[in-house]
């Protein structure tokens, strides 16, 4: 008998199917991950776990189907992955990242809240331990200078249509637990990196770049900072918050390993002249491209809270991360 029927949304996604695999080291619970499997999810992502799962394939805007997949299936908690992601394509399109950011979130929480709340039942018996765990990202803080770190008391200040959709479904996400008492955490990471990340993202794209001997593009002079954390380490991190989080906090995760973009594609070089060496350094391929309009130049987190709190910390640092990357790269050359 398994404990808890568990709704994973984007578990086809990067983060998502990496916390799939994740938790079903300990198969306590019943999963169901529903994905609306758009560019940048892949069932492949999920083929080593897909006996252990149930899988859907659908959109967290169809407010039909959300409300017949909660009354169908009574789950008792929620780990919401599925968004649009990529800064890029809000920049170029941002019409899909307010219809899935915010509504879809809208969506899950409209569902929760009537299947957990309302009712005789309301958050006893079986709702007695429900749980929202909203992911969202440490960009909704804005941009740092050279110097600070975002703390969850940060003030939201997003600047891109991507961020901006974040931050609005974290406000939503809140405001159902002030309004309604609805059970929710929200975390808050940074950088993710590692294998089935989609092929659009900075290291992929230094990877694939530099394999196929393109240019490798690195936008304006190379030297904004990302805080890089493996995604083994968000995911438990995620697993921490969903267990003990305090109900309505919020929880930064980041990996303590702020490195600029010049370094990452230089890092990258080097080891792939070690792993696959050829004539010329990979770095000759490194190119400076134009910059991303409204470039926030630095993320940082203090991840103190959940450290302290909930006994989390990241195990991988980047220089070790980054190398296990690219060997799931090198051996998966169609993901690039
Ligand atoms: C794709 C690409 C990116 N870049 C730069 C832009 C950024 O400074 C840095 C990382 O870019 P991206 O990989 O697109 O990631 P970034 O914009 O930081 O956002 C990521 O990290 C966020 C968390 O901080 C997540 O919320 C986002 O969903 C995720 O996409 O590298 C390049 O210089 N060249 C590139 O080709």
């Amino acid at each position: 008998m398994k404990n808890n029927k568990v709704l994973i949304t984007g578990g086809a996604g990067f983060i998502g199917s990496n916390y799939v695999e994740y938790i079903l080291q300990n198969p306590e619970d019943e999963i169901f991950v529903l994905d609306k499997l758009t560019y940048a999810g892949n069932l492949k992502n999920l083929e080593t776990v897909s006996d252990k799962i149930t899988f859907i394939k659908g959109d967290i805007c169809d407010e039909g189907l959300i409300d017949k997949l909660f009354s169908e299936h009574q789950f008792q908690k929620v780990v919401h992955f599925a968004a649009e992601s990529h800064v890029d394509n809000s920049i170029s399109g941002p019409s899909e990242f307010i219809q899935t950011n915010i509504v879809g979130t809208f969506n899950l929480l409209q569902a929760s809240y009537k299947t957990w709340m309302t009712g005789p039942n309301a958050l006893k018996d079986e709702f007695g331990n429900a749980r929202f765990l909203h992911i969202s990202t440490d960009e909704v803080y804005g941009t740092l200078g050279e110097t600070g770190l975002f703390t969850e008391k940060t003030s939201y200040a997003p600047n891109s249509p991507y961020s901006a959709s974040k931050a609005s479904s974290d406000f939503i996400v809140r405001s159902y637990f002030h309004t309604y008492g609805l059970p929710v955490v929200t975390t808050n990471c940074s950088n993710n990196y590692g294998p089935y990340q989609h092929k659009e993202k900075l290291i992929p794209t230094v990877i694939r770049k530099a394999i196929s001997g393109e240019p490798i593009p690195i936008y304006g002079d190379g030297k904004n900072v990302r805080d890089w954390l493996y995604v083994t380490d968000h995911c438990s991190g995620i697993y921490r918050a969903l267990q003990n989080g305090r109900l309505g906090e919020t929880y930064n995760i980041g990996g303590k390993n702020e490195r600029n973009n010049i370094y990452i594609a230089e890092v990258i070089c080097d080891l792939l002249d070690e792993m696959l060496p050829k004539n010329t350094s990979y770095k000759e391929l490194i190119t400076y491209v134009k910059d991303r309009p409204g470039h926030d130049f630095r993320y940082a987190i203090d991840a103190s809270k959940i450290e302290k709190e909930l006994g989390w910390k990241a195990a991988e640092n980047f220089e070790s991360g980054i190398r296990k990357t690219i060997s799931w790269y090198l051996e998966n050359r169609d993901r690039l």
